[in-house]
């Protein structure tokens, strides 16, 4: 199964690196020249993993229409892209591996849906799960979620992934595995704002638990499974992304808690802290679903310039409910 991979950032080059286990041919589609370049030339992308010494039998390309001899496609370039560049992507009925963690704005679907609609034919699987990319680029421990609704493709897949270091656990049930990813990087975002204004663990430790209440209650309501929710793809991902300042959306959190505007935080950056574009558009397919996600909306507020002391205060005089 030759393996294409859509997205030349950290995640897209670290699973790039995964594939290309055993010198396995890997072809990655990256957007800038400089990346595809640096893979070429030098077997490295410096601009979004450096320091990562990569298998030569990954080649970059910055043309989608070179991907078309691909047996199955790694999609992952930011959430609110993946519509445009499946869009000039033949896809046909080749396999999607969706990796991206979001929910795209304007339209409120999950990345499965949207591609989903830009390549009806193509089978769907969603790779999701608590993965710092440099750590899975150094080899380190690791275990994810690979949804997919077809048995038969779920396991060509995971045996083409799985490695050593790198375990893969099976789930029928995509739309859960997708919804833990990209709540999760909201809620890393509040963690992140409990640590930058000095707010203690206990808060932090709060906001977790509250926090996977409320993904628990929104991926229930759009049709995911509990398990799915409290497996490596829900609270696995949850964990990790609201414990470290490796975490793009923790510390894009941390700014914000230290009373920094977002404006700032996220302009100029050429890594993506998908919470940020995902927190607006959740708020908005949570009232849809008549899902209370109280987290959620003090994450839109504070991006949107509330003060960080008001937004705490209205957390925690909230009426008294029931666990
Ligand atoms: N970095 C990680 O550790 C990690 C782990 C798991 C999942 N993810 C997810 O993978 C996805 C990609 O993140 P990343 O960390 O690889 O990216 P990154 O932050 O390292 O790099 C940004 C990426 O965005 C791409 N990009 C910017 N503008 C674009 C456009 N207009 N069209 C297409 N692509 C564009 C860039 O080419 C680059 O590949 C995100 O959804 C992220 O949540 C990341
Ligand atoms: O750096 P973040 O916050 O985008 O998190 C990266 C991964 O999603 C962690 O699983």
């Amino acid at each position: 199964m030759k393996i294409g991979v859509i997205g030349g950032g950290a995640w897209g080059t670290a699973l790039a690196q995964v594939a290309a286990r055993g010198g396995a041919p890997v072809l990655l589609w990256a957007r800038e020249p400089d990346v595809v370049a640096s893979i070429n030339g030098a077997n490295q992308n410096a601009a979004f993993l450096p320091g990562v010494a990569l298998s030569p039998s990954i080649r970059a390309t910055g043309s989608l229409g070179a991907l078309s001899g691909c047996d199955a496609l790694l999609v992952v370039a930011p959430a609110q892209h993946v519509r445009a560049v499946l869009a000039e992507t033949a896809v046909g009925a080749t396999p999607l591996v969706l990796c991206a963690k979001g929910i795209e704005a304007g339209t409120k679907l999950l990345v499965g849906e949207v591609a989903h609609q830009v390549a009806p034919r193509a089978p769907i699987a969603v790779l999701s799960g608590p993965t710092f990319a440099h750590e899975v680029a150094a080899g380190k421990p690791t275990a994810v979620t690979l949804a997919c609704e077809d048995e038969d493709l779920r396991t060509r897949l995971a045996e083409r992934l799985a490695g050593p270091a790198f375990r893969l656990y099976a789930s029928g049930d995509v739309t859960g595995a997708e919804i833990g990813g990209a709540v999760k990087n909201v809620l890393a975002i509040a963690c992140g704002v409990v640590e930058g204004a000095g707010l203690g663990l206990n808060a932090r430790a709060a906001l977790i638990a509250r926090g996977f209440a409320e993904m628990t209650r929104f991926g229930l309501a759009r049709g995911g499974q509990a398990e799915t929710l409290t497996g490596l793809s829900g609270l696995g991902d949850l964990v990790l992304t609201c414990s470290s300042t490796n975490s793009r959306n923790f510390s894009l959190g941390v700014g914000l808690g230290q009373g920094r505007p977002a404006a700032e935080l996220l302009g100029d950056r050429r890594t993506v802290a998908e919470g940020a574009f995902t927190a607006p558009v959740l708020r908005e397919a949570a009232a849809d679903a008549g899902v209370d996600m109280p987290v959620t909306a003090a994450v839109c507020a504070l991006l949107e310039g509330a003060d960080v002391r008001d937004v705490v205060e209205a957390l925690l005089s909230r009426p008294m409910k029931a666990e």
